[in-house]
Protein backbone atom coordinates (compact mmCIF):
# COMPACT_ATOMS: atom_id res chain seq x y z
CA UNK A 1 0.00 0.00 0.00
CA UNK A 2 1.57 3.71 -1.04
CA UNK A 3 2.64 5.47 2.15
CA UNK A 4 1.95 9.20 2.40
CA UNK A 5 5.20 10.11 1.95
CA UNK A 6 5.59 8.89 -1.23
CA UNK A 7 2.89 11.49 -2.21
CA UNK A 8 4.30 14.31 0.03
CA UNK A 9 7.32 13.72 -1.68
CA UNK A 10 5.95 13.86 -5.20
CA UNK A 11 4.11 16.94 -4.16
CA UNK A 12 7.72 18.66 -3.14
CA UNK A 13 8.98 17.64 -6.34
CA UNK A 14 6.38 18.57 -8.38
CA UNK A 15 6.29 21.85 -6.96
CA UNK A 16 10.06 22.41 -7.18
CA UNK A 17 9.60 22.23 -11.34
CA UNK A 18 7.66 23.78 -13.99
CA UNK A 19 8.36 21.11 -16.80
CA UNK A 20 5.74 19.91 -17.92
CA UNK A 21 7.65 17.31 -19.66
CA UNK A 22 9.17 16.37 -16.18
CA UNK A 23 5.75 16.56 -14.07
CA UNK A 24 4.21 14.29 -16.33
CA UNK A 25 7.07 11.74 -15.88
CA UNK A 26 7.00 12.07 -11.97
CA UNK A 27 3.48 11.08 -12.15
CA UNK A 28 3.99 8.32 -14.46
CA UNK A 29 6.51 6.73 -12.46
CA UNK A 30 4.19 7.55 -8.71
CA UNK A 31 1.23 5.70 -10.68
CA UNK A 32 3.66 2.52 -12.09
CA UNK A 33 4.73 1.88 -8.74
CA UNK A 34 1.24 2.01 -7.15
CA UNK A 35 -0.92 -1.31 -6.86
CA UNK A 36 -4.63 -1.02 -8.99
CA UNK A 37 -6.39 -0.16 -5.81
CA UNK A 38 -4.04 2.54 -4.85
CA UNK A 39 -3.96 3.91 -8.33
CA UNK A 40 -8.02 5.48 -7.86
CA UNK A 41 -7.13 7.07 -4.71
CA UNK A 42 -3.48 8.34 -5.62
CA UNK A 43 -5.50 10.29 -8.75
CA UNK A 44 -7.71 11.90 -7.02
CA UNK A 45 -5.22 13.04 -4.43
CA UNK A 46 -2.64 14.54 -6.94
CA UNK A 47 -5.24 16.66 -8.22
CA UNK A 48 -5.81 18.10 -4.37
CA UNK A 49 -9.63 16.27 -4.22
CA UNK A 50 -11.23 13.70 -2.76
CA UNK A 51 -13.83 12.26 -5.53
CA UNK A 52 -14.79 12.89 -9.31
CA UNK A 53 -15.20 16.13 -10.11
CA UNK A 54 -19.15 15.84 -10.47
CA UNK A 55 -19.56 15.16 -7.07
CA UNK A 56 -19.24 17.62 -4.18
CA UNK A 57 -16.24 17.09 -2.99
CA UNK A 58 -16.01 20.41 -0.16
CA UNK A 59 -15.20 18.59 2.88
CA UNK A 60 -16.77 21.81 4.85
CA UNK A 61 -13.59 22.99 6.48
CA UNK A 62 -12.79 26.75 6.19
CA UNK A 63 -10.01 28.36 7.88
CA UNK A 64 -11.94 28.70 11.43
CA UNK A 65 -12.51 24.99 11.69
CA UNK A 66 -8.78 24.58 10.64
CA UNK A 67 -7.38 26.63 13.29
CA UNK A 68 -9.27 24.69 15.52
CA UNK A 69 -7.56 21.51 14.29
CA UNK A 70 -4.36 22.59 14.00
CA UNK A 71 -4.59 23.73 17.71
CA UNK A 72 -6.30 20.45 18.95
CA UNK A 73 -3.70 18.29 16.97
CA UNK A 74 -0.23 20.08 18.25
CA UNK A 75 -2.12 21.00 21.82
CA UNK A 76 -1.44 25.04 21.36
CA UNK A 77 -3.60 28.13 21.41
CA UNK A 78 -5.80 28.82 18.78
CA UNK A 79 -4.09 32.58 19.31
CA UNK A 80 -0.59 30.81 17.84
CA UNK A 81 -1.83 29.02 14.87
CA UNK A 82 -3.91 32.46 14.41
CA UNK A 83 -0.84 34.07 14.75
CA UNK A 84 1.67 31.85 12.38
CA UNK A 85 -1.51 31.75 9.82
CA UNK A 86 -1.52 35.65 9.30
CA UNK A 87 2.65 35.50 9.20
CA UNK A 88 2.84 33.33 6.45
CA UNK A 89 -0.50 33.71 5.36
CA UNK A 90 -0.66 29.28 4.63
CA UNK A 91 -2.18 26.78 6.91
CA UNK A 92 -0.38 24.20 5.33
CA UNK A 93 2.85 26.41 6.74
CA UNK A 94 1.03 26.63 10.02
CA UNK A 95 0.37 23.02 10.21
CA UNK A 96 4.30 22.11 9.30
CA UNK A 97 5.60 24.44 12.09
CA UNK A 98 4.05 22.96 14.86
CA UNK A 99 4.06 19.17 14.22
CA UNK A 100 6.97 17.52 15.68
CA UNK A 101 6.10 13.85 14.62
CA UNK A 102 8.70 12.18 12.89
CA UNK A 103 7.53 9.08 12.74
CA UNK A 104 4.61 8.58 10.57
CA UNK A 105 3.01 5.59 8.87
CA UNK A 106 0.07 7.06 7.02
CA UNK A 107 -1.12 5.35 4.01
CA UNK A 108 -2.55 7.46 0.99
CA UNK A 109 -5.56 5.44 1.80
CA UNK A 110 -5.75 6.52 5.64
CA UNK A 111 -5.80 10.09 4.35
CA UNK A 112 -8.24 9.66 1.82
CA UNK A 113 -10.62 7.70 4.33
CA UNK A 114 -10.41 10.12 6.81
CA UNK A 115 -11.04 13.36 3.96
CA UNK A 116 -14.14 11.29 3.02
CA UNK A 117 -15.00 10.79 6.37
CA UNK A 118 -14.97 14.57 7.07
CA UNK A 119 -16.51 15.33 3.76
CA UNK A 120 -19.50 12.53 4.58
CA UNK A 121 -20.01 14.20 8.41
CA UNK A 122 -23.10 16.02 8.43
CA UNK A 123 -26.47 17.40 10.87
CA UNK A 124 -25.95 18.16 14.38
CA UNK A 125 -22.28 17.98 16.00
CA UNK A 126 -20.41 17.98 12.75
CA UNK A 127 -18.56 20.74 12.99
CA UNK A 128 -17.22 19.39 16.24
CA UNK A 129 -16.35 16.01 14.69
CA UNK A 130 -15.14 17.37 11.62
CA UNK A 131 -12.33 19.02 13.69
CA UNK A 132 -11.65 16.16 15.67
CA UNK A 133 -11.31 13.77 12.84
CA UNK A 134 -8.85 16.51 10.93
CA UNK A 135 -6.95 16.76 14.28
CA UNK A 136 -6.70 13.04 15.05
CA UNK A 137 -4.93 12.42 11.35
CA UNK A 138 -2.76 15.85 11.51
CA UNK A 139 -1.23 14.43 14.55
CA UNK A 140 -0.76 11.12 13.13
CA UNK A 141 1.81 12.98 10.31
CA UNK A 142 4.89 14.13 9.99
CA UNK A 143 5.41 17.75 9.60
CA UNK A 144 5.33 17.53 5.71
CA UNK A 145 2.29 15.33 5.86
CA UNK A 146 0.56 17.60 7.73
CA UNK A 147 0.96 20.69 5.28
CA UNK A 148 0.10 19.16 2.62
CA UNK A 149 -3.27 17.10 4.10
CA UNK A 150 -4.06 21.16 5.33
CA UNK A 151 -4.11 22.13 1.61
CA UNK A 152 -6.06 19.37 0.08
CA UNK A 153 -8.45 19.90 3.15
CA UNK A 154 -9.03 23.84 2.35
CA UNK A 155 -8.81 22.95 -1.57
CA UNK A 156 -5.59 24.77 -1.66
CA UNK A 157 -3.27 22.19 -3.29
CA UNK A 158 -2.80 24.21 -6.53
CA UNK A 159 -0.22 22.70 -8.28
CA UNK A 160 -0.83 24.59 -11.33
CA UNK A 161 -1.61 21.23 -13.40
CA UNK A 162 -4.40 20.04 -14.03
CA UNK A 163 -6.39 16.72 -14.99
CA UNK A 164 -4.25 16.44 -18.82
CA UNK A 165 -1.41 15.68 -16.85
CA UNK A 166 -2.84 13.10 -15.19
CA UNK A 167 -4.65 11.43 -18.24
CA UNK A 168 -0.94 11.93 -20.06
CA UNK A 169 0.95 9.97 -16.91
CA UNK A 170 -1.83 7.26 -17.54
CA UNK A 171 -1.07 6.69 -21.06
CA UNK A 172 2.59 6.25 -20.20
CA UNK A 173 2.10 4.53 -17.19
CA UNK A 174 -0.03 2.04 -18.19
CA UNK A 175 -0.11 1.89 -22.13
CA UNK A 176 3.41 2.69 -22.41
CA UNK A 177 3.19 4.96 -25.03
CA UNK A 178 2.42 8.77 -25.06
CA UNK A 179 0.11 8.56 -28.09
CA UNK A 180 -2.45 7.06 -26.29
CA UNK A 181 -3.43 9.94 -24.17
CA UNK A 182 -6.06 10.52 -26.68
CA UNK A 183 -7.96 7.29 -25.93
CA UNK A 184 -7.76 8.52 -22.20
CA UNK A 185 -9.18 11.93 -23.09
CA UNK A 186 -11.83 10.36 -25.12
CA UNK A 187 -12.50 8.04 -22.38
CA UNK A 188 -12.27 10.48 -20.06
CA UNK A 189 -15.32 12.70 -21.75
CA UNK A 190 -17.47 9.52 -21.04
CA UNK A 191 -16.30 8.78 -17.85
CA UNK A 192 -15.49 11.92 -15.92
CA UNK A 193 -14.51 9.96 -12.68
CA UNK A 194 -10.94 10.14 -12.97
CA UNK A 195 -10.64 7.80 -10.43
CA UNK A 196 -12.35 4.96 -12.19
CA UNK A 197 -10.92 5.76 -15.42
CA UNK A 198 -7.23 5.54 -13.39
CA UNK A 199 -8.47 1.94 -12.06
CA UNK A 200 -9.91 0.98 -15.22
CA UNK A 201 -6.69 1.24 -17.44
CA UNK A 202 -3.93 0.59 -14.39
CA UNK A 203 -6.13 -3.02 -13.86
CA UNK A 204 -7.41 -3.58 -17.42
CA UNK A 205 -5.82 -1.37 -20.13
CA UNK A 206 -6.75 0.53 -22.86
CA UNK A 207 -9.11 -2.19 -24.00
CA UNK A 208 -11.54 -1.58 -21.15
CA UNK A 209 -11.74 2.29 -21.36
CA UNK A 210 -12.75 1.97 -24.49
CA UNK A 211 -15.93 0.40 -23.71
CA UNK A 212 -17.22 3.08 -21.07
CA UNK A 213 -20.77 4.26 -22.07
CA UNK A 214 -23.42 6.39 -20.53
CA UNK A 215 -24.35 5.93 -16.44
CA UNK A 216 -27.12 7.21 -14.74
CA UNK A 217 -25.35 9.96 -12.05
CA UNK A 218 -22.25 9.89 -13.73
CA UNK A 219 -22.55 12.89 -16.24
CA UNK A 220 -21.08 12.67 -19.93
CA UNK A 221 -19.47 16.17 -21.52
CA UNK A 222 -21.17 17.91 -23.77
CA UNK A 223 -21.15 17.68 -27.23
CA UNK A 224 -20.26 21.19 -28.90
CA UNK A 225 -20.57 22.87 -31.62
CA UNK A 226 -17.99 24.64 -34.22
CA UNK A 227 -18.22 27.53 -35.91
CA UNK A 228 -17.93 29.06 -39.75
CA UNK A 229 -17.06 32.74 -40.32
CA UNK A 230 -19.53 32.60 -43.41
CA UNK A 231 -22.99 31.42 -43.74
CA UNK A 232 -21.81 30.28 -47.43
CA UNK A 233 -19.35 27.80 -45.71
CA UNK A 234 -21.97 25.47 -44.50
CA UNK A 235 -22.66 24.19 -47.95
CA UNK A 236 -19.26 22.23 -47.63
CA UNK A 237 -20.39 21.45 -44.23
CA UNK A 238 -23.68 20.13 -45.25
CA UNK A 239 -23.62 19.05 -48.67
CA UNK A 240 -27.72 17.44 -48.31
CA UNK A 241 -30.14 18.07 -45.30
CA UNK A 242 -29.65 18.93 -42.57
CA UNK A 243 -31.63 20.07 -39.11
CA UNK A 244 -31.40 23.49 -37.68
CA UNK A 245 -32.21 24.13 -34.25
CA UNK A 246 -33.28 27.48 -32.14
CA UNK A 247 -30.20 28.17 -30.02
CA UNK A 248 -30.92 29.50 -26.27
CA UNK A 249 -28.48 31.64 -24.78
CA UNK A 250 -29.13 30.11 -20.80
CA UNK A 251 -27.02 27.34 -19.26
CA UNK A 252 -26.93 23.81 -20.54
CA UNK A 253 -28.34 21.28 -18.42
CA UNK A 254 -27.67 17.26 -18.62
CA UNK A 255 -30.57 15.09 -16.81
CA UNK A 256 -29.95 12.33 -15.70
CA UNK A 257 -33.47 10.18 -14.48
CA UNK A 258 -34.19 6.66 -12.30
CA UNK A 259 -37.84 6.68 -11.74
CA UNK A 260 -38.66 9.76 -9.28
CA UNK A 261 -34.89 10.20 -8.77
CA UNK A 262 -33.77 13.09 -10.58
CA UNK A 263 -30.30 14.56 -11.49
CA UNK A 264 -29.18 17.97 -12.86
CA UNK A 265 -25.19 18.74 -14.01
CA UNK A 266 -23.95 21.57 -15.75
CA UNK A 267 -21.50 22.18 -18.23
CA UNK A 268 -18.96 22.02 -16.05
CA UNK A 269 -20.53 18.49 -14.46
CA UNK A 270 -21.37 20.22 -11.10
CA UNK A 271 -24.42 18.99 -9.87
CA UNK A 272 -27.33 21.84 -10.17
CA UNK A 273 -30.50 19.87 -9.10
CA UNK A 274 -30.81 21.74 -5.86
CA UNK A 275 -30.92 24.72 -8.16
CA UNK A 276 -33.91 23.77 -10.15
CA UNK A 277 -36.63 22.27 -8.40
CA UNK A 278 -39.70 23.32 -10.79
CA UNK A 279 -37.34 21.86 -13.36
CA UNK A 280 -36.87 18.42 -11.11
CA UNK A 281 -41.21 18.72 -10.70
CA UNK A 282 -41.42 19.21 -14.50
CA UNK A 283 -39.06 16.31 -15.36
CA UNK A 284 -40.86 13.98 -12.95
CA UNK A 285 -44.57 14.39 -14.60
CA UNK A 286 -43.63 15.24 -18.11
CA UNK A 287 -40.76 12.74 -19.33
CA UNK A 288 -41.63 9.25 -19.98
CA UNK A 289 -39.22 6.79 -19.32
CA UNK A 290 -37.77 4.99 -16.25
CA UNK A 291 -34.55 5.66 -17.25
CA UNK A 292 -32.89 8.47 -19.17
CA UNK A 293 -30.52 10.84 -19.52
CA UNK A 294 -31.50 14.46 -21.45
CA UNK A 295 -29.38 17.34 -22.73
CA UNK A 296 -30.71 20.93 -23.15
CA UNK A 297 -30.42 24.46 -22.24
CA UNK A 298 -32.49 25.99 -19.36
CA UNK A 299 -33.32 29.47 -20.23
CA UNK A 300 -34.75 32.47 -17.65
CA UNK A 301 -38.25 32.61 -19.11
CA UNK A 302 -41.60 34.96 -18.09
CA UNK A 303 -44.99 35.54 -19.86
CA UNK A 304 -43.57 34.24 -23.11
CA UNK A 305 -40.58 36.07 -23.44
CA UNK A 306 -36.83 35.46 -22.99
CA UNK A 307 -34.92 36.92 -20.28
CA UNK A 308 -31.19 37.37 -20.21
CA UNK A 309 -28.53 34.98 -19.38
CA UNK A 310 -27.91 37.59 -16.44
CA UNK A 311 -30.67 36.74 -14.59
CA UNK A 312 -30.98 33.52 -14.77
CA UNK A 313 -27.46 33.91 -13.08
CA UNK A 314 -29.41 34.52 -10.45
CA UNK A 315 -31.03 31.03 -10.57
CA UNK A 316 -27.24 30.13 -9.30
CA UNK A 317 -27.48 30.11 -5.41
CA UNK A 318 -27.65 27.88 -1.99
CA UNK A 319 -30.34 30.08 -0.36
CA UNK A 320 -33.63 31.54 -1.09
CA UNK A 321 -34.03 29.22 -4.02
CA UNK A 322 -37.93 28.48 -3.86
CA UNK A 323 -38.04 32.50 -3.44
CA UNK A 324 -36.09 32.32 -6.80
CA UNK A 325 -38.00 29.87 -7.94
CA UNK A 326 -40.57 32.45 -8.48
CA UNK A 327 -38.36 35.49 -9.10
CA UNK A 328 -36.92 34.11 -12.25
CA UNK A 329 -39.22 31.25 -13.72
CA UNK A 330 -37.39 29.48 -16.35
CA UNK A 331 -38.15 26.91 -18.97
CA UNK A 332 -36.27 23.57 -20.07
CA UNK A 333 -35.45 23.37 -23.56
CA UNK A 334 -34.09 20.02 -24.42
CA UNK A 335 -32.16 18.78 -27.66
CA UNK A 336 -30.98 15.53 -27.32
CA UNK A 337 -31.56 12.08 -25.50
CA UNK A 338 -28.16 10.26 -24.78
CA UNK A 339 -29.58 6.92 -22.33
CA UNK A 340 -32.87 5.62 -22.36
CA UNK A 341 -34.09 2.43 -20.57
CA UNK A 342 -30.64 0.74 -19.91
CA UNK A 343 -29.34 1.46 -23.76
CA UNK A 344 -26.84 4.10 -24.22
CA UNK A 345 -27.83 6.43 -27.63
CA UNK A 346 -24.26 8.09 -27.70
CA UNK A 347 -23.80 5.37 -31.43
CA UNK A 348 -27.44 6.58 -32.50
CA UNK A 349 -27.66 8.55 -35.11
CA UNK A 350 -29.46 12.26 -34.53
CA UNK A 351 -32.57 12.06 -36.23
CA UNK A 352 -33.54 8.45 -34.05
CA UNK A 353 -32.34 10.30 -31.00
CA UNK A 354 -34.64 13.10 -31.68
CA UNK A 355 -37.34 10.67 -32.41
CA UNK A 356 -36.69 9.22 -28.95
CA UNK A 357 -36.86 12.42 -27.36
CA UNK A 358 -40.02 13.26 -29.14
CA UNK A 359 -41.69 10.05 -27.99
CA UNK A 360 -40.30 10.33 -24.02
CA UNK A 361 -41.05 13.80 -23.62
CA UNK A 362 -44.84 15.25 -23.11
CA UNK A 363 -44.46 19.20 -23.73
CA UNK A 364 -45.45 22.05 -21.24
CA UNK A 365 -44.57 24.92 -20.36
CA UNK A 366 -41.92 24.28 -18.36
CA UNK A 367 -40.39 21.50 -20.29
CA UNK A 368 -40.16 22.18 -24.21
CA UNK A 369 -38.49 20.26 -27.15
CA UNK A 370 -36.56 22.51 -28.90
CA UNK A 371 -37.93 23.76 -32.60
CA UNK A 372 -36.07 23.19 -35.46
CA UNK A 373 -36.85 22.96 -39.33
CA UNK A 374 -34.87 19.90 -41.58
CA UNK A 375 -33.85 21.02 -44.94
CA UNK A 376 -31.61 20.56 -48.11
CA UNK A 377 -32.21 24.38 -48.86
CA UNK A 378 -30.18 26.89 -47.57
CA UNK A 379 -32.67 29.70 -48.40
CA UNK A 380 -34.63 27.56 -45.35
CA UNK A 381 -32.34 27.37 -43.28
CA UNK A 382 -31.59 31.05 -43.33
CA UNK A 383 -35.15 31.56 -42.96
CA UNK A 384 -35.58 30.22 -39.86
CA UNK A 385 -32.24 31.51 -39.11
CA UNK A 386 -34.51 34.97 -39.23
CA UNK A 387 -37.44 34.20 -37.18
CA UNK A 388 -35.01 32.95 -34.75
CA UNK A 389 -33.30 36.33 -34.33
CA UNK A 390 -36.68 37.78 -34.57
CA UNK A 391 -38.07 35.81 -31.43
CA UNK A 392 -34.92 37.05 -29.35
CA UNK A 393 -32.75 34.06 -29.62
CA UNK A 394 -28.85 33.99 -30.22
CA UNK A 395 -28.95 32.41 -33.41
CA UNK A 396 -29.15 28.50 -34.77
CA UNK A 397 -27.36 25.36 -34.44
CA UNK A 398 -27.09 23.58 -37.54
CA UNK A 399 -27.18 19.81 -37.09
CA UNK A 400 -25.99 16.78 -39.07
CA UNK A 401 -28.66 14.15 -39.80
CA UNK A 402 -25.97 11.65 -41.78
CA UNK A 403 -25.65 8.38 -40.45
CA UNK A 404 -23.01 9.18 -38.28
CA UNK A 405 -24.57 11.83 -36.68
CA UNK A 406 -23.86 10.48 -33.33
CA UNK A 407 -23.47 12.09 -29.83
CA UNK A 408 -19.85 12.68 -29.47
CA UNK A 409 -19.17 13.92 -25.30
CA UNK A 410 -16.86 16.53 -25.12
CA UNK A 411 -16.04 17.08 -28.89
CA UNK A 412 -16.30 20.18 -30.92
CA UNK A 413 -16.75 18.78 -34.43
CA UNK A 414 -18.38 19.59 -37.57
CA UNK A 415 -21.58 17.17 -36.37
CA UNK A 416 -23.23 20.77 -35.04
CA UNK A 417 -22.42 24.07 -35.87
CA UNK A 418 -23.36 27.18 -34.82
CA UNK A 419 -24.88 30.26 -36.32
CA UNK A 420 -25.05 33.08 -34.46
CA UNK A 421 -26.60 36.69 -34.57
CA UNK A 422 -22.89 38.63 -34.65
CA UNK A 423 -21.57 36.70 -37.13
CA UNK A 424 -24.41 37.31 -39.71
CA UNK A 425 -23.94 41.05 -38.51
CA UNK A 426 -20.24 40.76 -38.70
CA UNK A 427 -19.55 42.19 -35.58
CA UNK A 428 -16.70 41.47 -33.68
CA UNK A 429 -16.20 37.95 -32.13
CA UNK A 430 -15.84 37.30 -28.73
CA UNK A 431 -14.03 34.68 -27.03
CA UNK A 432 -13.81 32.89 -23.94
CA UNK A 433 -10.03 32.90 -22.31
CA UNK A 434 -8.64 31.97 -19.29
CA UNK A 435 -7.16 33.91 -16.61
CA UNK A 436 -3.53 33.55 -15.83
CA UNK A 437 -2.26 36.39 -14.46
CA UNK A 438 -3.00 39.63 -13.28
CA UNK A 439 -1.70 42.77 -13.25
CA UNK A 440 -1.87 45.29 -9.71
CA UNK A 441 -4.38 48.00 -9.99
CA UNK A 442 -3.26 52.16 -9.38
CA UNK A 443 -4.98 55.12 -8.91
CA UNK A 444 -8.87 54.23 -8.54
CA UNK A 445 -8.02 50.53 -8.88
CA UNK A 446 -5.31 50.75 -6.33
CA UNK A 447 -5.94 47.20 -4.07
CA UNK A 448 -7.77 45.72 -7.19
CA UNK A 449 -6.62 44.29 -10.53
CA UNK A 450 -5.48 46.63 -13.31
CA UNK A 451 -5.57 44.03 -15.68
CA UNK A 452 -5.82 40.30 -16.71
CA UNK A 453 -2.93 38.38 -18.86
CA UNK A 454 -5.73 36.05 -20.74
CA UNK A 455 -4.35 32.73 -22.24
CA UNK A 456 -6.39 30.45 -25.22
CA UNK A 457 -5.59 26.62 -25.33
CA UNK A 458 -3.00 25.00 -27.43
CA UNK A 459 -4.48 21.60 -27.65
CA UNK A 460 -2.07 19.90 -29.41
CA UNK A 461 0.54 20.98 -27.03
CA UNK A 462 -1.37 20.91 -24.23
CA UNK A 463 -0.66 24.04 -22.76
CA UNK A 464 -2.25 27.26 -22.63
CA UNK A 465 -0.74 30.46 -24.66
CA UNK A 466 -0.90 34.37 -23.69
CA UNK A 467 -3.20 36.17 -25.98
CA UNK A 468 -4.49 39.26 -24.33
CA UNK A 469 -4.43 41.75 -21.30
CA UNK A 470 -8.17 42.93 -20.20
CA UNK A 471 -8.30 45.56 -18.59
CA UNK A 472 -11.76 47.65 -18.89
CA UNK A 473 -15.08 46.65 -19.56
CA UNK A 474 -15.34 45.93 -15.84
CA UNK A 475 -18.39 47.05 -13.63
CA UNK A 476 -17.25 47.93 -9.77
CA UNK A 477 -19.09 44.52 -8.90
CA UNK A 478 -17.00 42.75 -11.36
CA UNK A 479 -13.73 44.06 -10.14
CA UNK A 480 -14.87 43.25 -6.75
CA UNK A 481 -15.72 40.09 -7.74
CA UNK A 482 -13.09 38.81 -9.75
CA UNK A 483 -10.24 40.64 -7.35
CA UNK A 484 -11.99 38.02 -4.62
CA UNK A 485 -11.47 35.74 -6.87
CA UNK A 486 -8.07 36.40 -7.94
CA UNK A 487 -6.90 36.52 -4.21
CA UNK A 488 -7.79 32.77 -3.60
CA UNK A 489 -6.55 31.37 -6.84
CA UNK A 490 -2.86 33.48 -6.01
CA UNK A 491 0.00 30.91 -7.18
CA UNK A 492 3.66 31.52 -6.41
CA UNK A 493 5.13 30.53 -9.83
CA UNK A 494 3.90 30.28 -13.43
CA UNK A 495 1.88 27.35 -13.87
CA UNK A 496 4.06 24.36 -15.78
CA UNK A 497 1.67 24.35 -18.95
CA UNK A 498 1.83 28.20 -19.31
CA UNK A 499 4.16 29.70 -21.75
CA UNK A 500 4.38 33.62 -21.49
CA UNK A 501 7.53 35.98 -23.05
CA UNK A 502 8.84 37.89 -20.57
CA UNK A 503 7.59 40.96 -21.15
CA UNK A 504 4.45 39.92 -20.16
CA UNK A 505 5.47 38.34 -16.74
CA UNK A 506 2.44 39.79 -14.05
CA UNK A 507 2.60 40.45 -10.98
CA UNK A 508 0.75 37.33 -9.72
CA UNK A 509 0.16 34.18 -11.33
CA UNK A 510 -3.38 32.52 -11.04
CA UNK A 511 -4.26 28.88 -11.24
CA UNK A 512 -5.49 28.40 -14.45
CA UNK A 513 -8.94 27.79 -13.76
CA UNK A 514 -11.07 30.99 -14.28
CA UNK A 515 -12.90 31.58 -17.65
CA UNK A 516 -13.89 34.94 -18.80
CA UNK A 517 -15.72 36.02 -22.09
CA UNK A 518 -14.00 38.60 -23.81
CA UNK A 519 -14.80 41.22 -26.95
CA UNK A 520 -12.05 42.13 -29.04
CA UNK A 521 -11.83 43.77 -32.35
CA UNK A 522 -9.11 42.74 -33.92
CA UNK A 523 -6.15 39.74 -33.98
CA UNK A 524 -2.88 40.68 -34.88
CA UNK A 525 0.29 39.19 -34.69
CA UNK A 526 2.40 40.42 -31.29
CA UNK A 527 6.15 39.79 -30.32
CA UNK A 528 4.90 39.76 -26.73
CA UNK A 529 2.05 37.39 -26.54
CA UNK A 530 2.77 33.35 -27.49
CA UNK A 531 -0.97 31.94 -28.50
CA UNK A 532 0.05 30.06 -31.49
CA UNK A 533 3.85 30.94 -31.69
CA UNK A 534 6.21 28.60 -33.03
CA UNK A 535 9.98 29.18 -32.61
CA UNK A 536 11.07 32.72 -33.83
CA UNK A 537 7.38 33.33 -35.01
CA UNK A 538 5.52 36.10 -33.74
CA UNK A 539 2.49 35.23 -31.59
CA UNK A 540 -1.22 36.21 -31.88
CA UNK A 541 -2.86 38.64 -29.66
CA UNK A 542 -6.31 40.32 -29.35
CA UNK A 543 -6.37 43.44 -29.77
CA UNK A 544 -8.70 46.25 -27.71
CA UNK A 545 -10.55 43.41 -25.36
CA UNK A 546 -13.17 44.31 -23.48
CA UNK A 547 -14.28 42.17 -20.60
CA UNK A 548 -18.14 40.92 -21.41
CA UNK A 549 -18.88 38.54 -18.77
CA UNK A 550 -17.77 35.63 -15.93
CA UNK A 551 -18.00 32.09 -17.14
CA UNK A 552 -18.41 29.92 -14.65
CA UNK A 553 -20.15 27.51 -16.79
CA UNK A 554 -17.14 26.80 -18.91
CA UNK A 555 -13.96 24.55 -17.35
CA UNK A 556 -9.95 25.44 -18.23
CA UNK A 557 -10.65 22.82 -21.21
CA UNK A 558 -13.68 24.61 -22.72
CA UNK A 559 -11.61 27.90 -23.33
CA UNK A 560 -11.07 29.00 -27.19
CA UNK A 561 -8.34 27.09 -28.78
CA UNK A 562 -5.11 28.38 -31.19
CA UNK A 563 -7.12 26.06 -33.90
CA UNK A 564 -10.45 28.66 -33.36
CA UNK A 565 -8.17 31.53 -33.13
CA UNK A 566 -6.24 30.65 -36.95
CA UNK A 567 -9.91 29.89 -38.10
CA UNK A 568 -10.87 33.51 -37.75
CA UNK A 569 -7.46 35.31 -39.57
N1 LIG B 1 -30.51 23.57 -29.82
C1 LIG B 1 -29.32 23.53 -29.22
N2 LIG B 1 -28.49 22.50 -29.47
C2 LIG B 1 -27.27 22.46 -28.89
N3 LIG B 1 -26.80 23.41 -28.04
C3 LIG B 1 -27.61 24.46 -27.77
C4 LIG B 1 -28.89 24.56 -28.34
N4 LIG B 1 -29.45 25.71 -27.90
C5 LIG B 1 -28.57 26.28 -27.10
N5 LIG B 1 -27.44 25.56 -27.01
C6 LIG B 1 -26.25 25.96 -26.23
O1 LIG B 1 -25.25 26.39 -27.15
C7 LIG B 1 -24.00 25.83 -26.80
C8 LIG B 1 -23.27 25.43 -28.05
O2 LIG B 1 -22.48 26.45 -28.45
P1 LIG B 1 -20.95 26.30 -28.10
O3 LIG B 1 -20.52 24.93 -28.36
O4 LIG B 1 -20.22 27.30 -28.85
O5 LIG B 1 -20.89 26.61 -26.58
P2 LIG B 1 -20.53 28.01 -26.04
O6 LIG B 1 -19.08 28.20 -26.23
O7 LIG B 1 -21.13 28.17 -24.69
O8 LIG B 1 -21.30 28.89 -27.05
P3 LIG B 1 -21.38 30.35 -27.04
O9 LIG B 1 -20.29 30.89 -26.16
O10 LIG B 1 -21.17 30.60 -28.48
O11 LIG B 1 -22.74 30.56 -26.51
C9 LIG B 1 -24.33 24.58 -26.05
O12 LIG B 1 -23.35 24.32 -25.08
C10 LIG B 1 -25.66 24.86 -25.40
O13 LIG B 1 -25.43 25.34 -24.10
Amino acid sequence: MASLKELVELYVEMENTSSHKKIVGLLTSFFRSLDPDDVRTAAYLVLGTVGPEYEDTELGIREKLAIRSIADAFGISRQKVEKTYSDTGDLGDAAFEFSSNKNSDLTIRDVMDCLTQIKNTSGEGSQQKKIELLAEILARASAMEAKYIMRITLGELRLGFGEQFVLSALAMAFTGDDKNTVYLEEAYNVCTDIGQLAESVSEYGLASIKRFSVKIGRPVRSMLAKRVDKFENLNDKFPEQMAAEEKYDGERIQVHIINENIQIFSRRLDNITDQFPDVVDAVKKHIKAEKAVLDGEVIAFRNENINSFQELMQRRRKYDVEEYVDKVPVVAYMFDIIYLNGKSYLKVPYPHRRTALEEHLEENEKIRLVERTVSADFNEIRSFFDRCIDKGLEGIIIKSVADNSFYQPGKRGWLWVKWKKEYAEDVRDTFDLIIVGFYSGKGKRQGLFGSLLCAVLNKEKNQYETFTRVGTGFTDQDLEEISELLNKKKIKKKPPNLVVEKEMVPDSYIDPSVVIEVLGSQVTESPHHTAGKNKSDKGYALRFPRFLRMRYDKGPLDVTTIEEVRNLL
